[in-house]
């Protein structure tokens, strides 16, 4: 059960720096499945940083949320699957046609190589987003109407499942299906400050909504002890499982 619920704790490693990645991977490999490796970490310390997490028995979410002209998504996500993470993310908003070509390509170079393809997820309404954050780019649709709507799209063209606010879980199972994945951000335990976010829950509403995997960072690095603040995520986790 407790390999179960390490599977689902992704821990968001927000860090610029090599040694500081690497101290992460040694300190929590015990209690975390995956190492979610977003747009600072990777810009400064690029391919290696996926090498060293591998190296240490983790596995990688590979966070850059793509979003441009398909054939550049694409692209990107074949290099992204040439690295080996076992997940990595597109902005949904990049449209049908952008995340179709995404899953063809990858689907094409996995077949030609034989490696497993990753799980490929699409974000749908950031987590620091409300409904004036929409409005002022221009889409003047609530909040949950915007995620189902990406949802649905994502799983048209062939993705995995979804990173979505833990709030919104229960409407994306309920569109998707059992087997879509929901991957949830967002999420603060009890005993955590909410930061910037601002649509969140509990690792155990989280998935008692339908999450299939959590996405955590401050939580975890600013408790006093982290790798006993990623255990007690952990029984929450194995206790909403069960
Ligand atoms: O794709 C993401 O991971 C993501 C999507 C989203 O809607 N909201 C969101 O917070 N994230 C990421 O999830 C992590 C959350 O970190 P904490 O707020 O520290 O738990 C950060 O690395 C964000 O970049």
């Amino acid at each position: 059960m407790k390999q179960d619920a390490k599977q689902r704790l992704i821990f968001a490693m927000d860090v610029d720096d090599f040694a500081a990645a690497e101290k992460w991977v040694s300190e929590l490999h015990e209690n975390v499945g995956l190492f979610k490796i977003g747009k600072q970490l990777f810009t400064k310390c690029g391919p290696q940083v996926v090498q060293m997490v591998h190296e240490r028995g983790g596995g990688v979410f590979l966070d850059l949320k793509y979003h441009d002209i398909p054939n550049t998504v694409a692209k990107a996500a074949v290099e992204a699957c040439k690295l080996g993470v076992e997940m990595f993310n597109v902005h949904a908003l990049g449209g049908l046609e952008m995340m179709q070509k995404t899953v063809e390509e990858v689907d094409a170079w996995c077949a030609e190589t034989g490696n497993k393809r990753p799980v490929m997820l699409a974000v749908t309404i950031l987590t620091s987003s409300t409904e004036e954050t929409l409005r002022g780019v221009g889409i003047d649709r609530p909040v949950e109407e915007m995620v189902t709507r990406l949802a649905k799209l994502a799983k048209e063209a062939g993705f995995d499942g979804v990173v979505a606010s833990p709030r919104e879980a229960q409407m994306v199972r309920e569109a998707c299906g059992p087997d879509f994945q929901i991957v949830t951000p967002g999420v603060r335990p009890g005993f955590a400050a909410l930061d910037d976010q601002k649509r969140v829950t509990t690792p155990a509403d989280a998935v008692a909504a339908g999450a299939t995997a959590l996405v955590i960072g401050r939580p975890i690095s600013a408790a006093a002890n982290p790798l006993d603040a990623a255990g007690k995520i952990l029984e929450e986790i194995e206790v909403a499982l069960s």
